[in-house]
C-alpha cells in the first residue's frame, strides 16, 4: 500500500496494452455495465466541467468494479481547437487507485487508452451489428487505431476523409497504400458497409442520403449536447445503440437534438437482452465509458507488475 504510485506513460502504455487482450475484456465490461449490477460496475454519468475560455471541456471519468477489485478515474480535457495546432485536441489521465485503503496504485498515460479502447468499442459495435464483413470508409485521419483494428479484423478496403485535405493523405500514405484518401465525405462513403465518424465537428457532416441502407455507423465524436456528426436523416431511418443511454441523453447532440430514441446499449446486444438488427441501418453512438478506460488500466498495470517483478 505504501510508496509513491507507478508512473506508466505513452510508451510504455503502447508496448502493454495489446487489442487480443483488450477486446474480450471491453466486450465483457460493455456487457458487465448493460446490466446495471451494482457489485459489478458501478459508473455515475461523468462530470462535465466547461473550460469557457478555452474553448474546451474537463471530464472526470470514475468507475468501480468491485468484484474485479477495480477502482479508476480518468481526467480528461477536450477541446474545439479551431485552428490546426499541435497540440492534441484531447488530453487524459487514467488513475488506478486500490479501492480497499485508497491509495493511487498508478498514474498512467490516458491518450492511448482512450484511442485504443475506444476504436475497439467501434469494432465491436460493427462486429455485433454489421451484416457482414464490411467494405468502410473511415471520416478523418484520426482513425489510425480504427484502421488498424477494422483493417485487421474486419475490412476489405477504406476510404479517409478529413476537412483537412492534407491530413486525409498524410495519413493514407503512413498506411502504405492500404486506403484511399477522398475529398468529399459523400465519395468516403458511399457503398459502404460500415462508416466511422471521429471528428470535432459540431455540425452534421454524415447525411442519411449518402449512407447505403443497411450500413452501420460508428459515431465516435459530438459529445456534447449541442454537437452533431449526423444528420435528422439518418437518425431517424437508423436503429440507434448506445453505450450508455443515461449519457446519450446529457451529452449526444445527436441524439438530444434529432429526438431519436436509444433502441439499446451496445452491452444489451452482447448479452443477447437486446436484438442486433444486421438488416438495418444502424447507428453506434459512441461517447466513452470509464468502465473502459477501467479495464484497459487494469490490463496495462497488470502487464506492468508481471515484467517489473520478473525483472
Ligand atoms: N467516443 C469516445 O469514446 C471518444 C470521443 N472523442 C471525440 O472524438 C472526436 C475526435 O477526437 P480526437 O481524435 O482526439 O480529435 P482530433 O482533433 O485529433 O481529430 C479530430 C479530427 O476532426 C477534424 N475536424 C476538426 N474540425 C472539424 C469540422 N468542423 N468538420 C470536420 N472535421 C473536423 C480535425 O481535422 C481532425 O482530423 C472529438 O470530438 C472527441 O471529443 C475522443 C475520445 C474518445
Ligand atoms: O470517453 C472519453 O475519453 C471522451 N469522450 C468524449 C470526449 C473526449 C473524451
Amino acid at each position: 500500500m505504501d510508496g509513491p504510485p507507478a508512473v506508466i506513460w505513452r510508451e510504455e502504455v503502447e508496448r502493454l496494452l495489446r487489442y487480443e487482450d483488450l477486446v474480450p475484456r471491453l466486450e465483457q465490461a460493455l456487457g458487465l455495465f448493460s446490466r446495471r449490477d451494482a457489485a459489478a460496475v458501478l459508473q455515475p454519468v461523468r462530470t462535465a466541467v466547461p473550460l469557457s475560455k478555452h474553448g474546451g471541456f474537463f471530464l472526470l471519468m470514475p468507475a468501480y468494479m468491485e468484484q474485479d477489485g477495480v477502482l479508476c478515474t480518468k481526467l480528461v480535457c477536450a477541446y474545439k481547437r479551431e485552428d490546426e495546432s499541435s497540440l492534441p485536441a484531447t488530453q487524459a489521465t487514467v488513475m488506478l487507485l486500490d479501492p480497499l485503503y485508497g491509495n493511487v496504485k498508478a498514474v498512467m498515460d490516458g491518450e492511448v487508452i482512450t484511442a485504443m479502447r475506444t476504436a475497439a468499442v467501434s469494432a465491436i459495435s460493427a462486429k455485433a451489428v454489421c451484416p457482414a464483413a464490411p467494405d468502410a470508409g473511415t471520416a478523418p485521419p484520426q482513425c489510425i487505431v480504427v484502421f488498424n483494428l477494422f483493417n485487421v479484423r474486419l475490412l476489405l478496403q477504406v476510404r479517409v476523409w478529413s476537412h483537412s485535405k492534407e491530413r486525409a493523405e498524410s495519413f493514407v500514405a503512413s498506411l502504405g497504400g492500404a486506403a484511399s484518401a477522398c475529398v468529399l465525405v459523400e465519395a468516403a462513403v458511399s457503398g459502404a458497409d460500415a462508416i466511422v465518424t471521429a471528428t470535432r465537428s459540431t455540425e452534421p457532416l454524415l447525411l442519411g442520403r449518402w449512407v447505403k441502407p443497411g450500413a452501420h455507423v460508428a459515431a465516435v465524436g459530438a459529445c456534447r449536447p449541442d454537437w452533431r456528426e449526423l444528420d435528422d436523416r439518418l437518425m431517424e431511418e437508423a436503429v440507434v445503440y448506445a453505450d450508455s443511454r443515461e449519457a446519450a441523453m446529457v451529452e449526444s447532440g445527436d441524439i438530444i437534438l434529432s429526438g431519436a430514441e436509444v433502441f439499446a446499449e451496445l452491452g444489451e446486444v452482447l448479452n443477447g437482452t437486446k436484438p442486433a438488427h444486421r438488416d438495418k441501418t444502424t447507428v453506434f453512438k459512441s461517447l466513452g465509458l470509464a468502465v473502459e478506460d477501467a479495464v484497459s488500466a487494469k490490463l496495462v498495470f497488470d502487464q506492468w507488475e508481471d515484467r517489473t517483478s520478473s525483472v
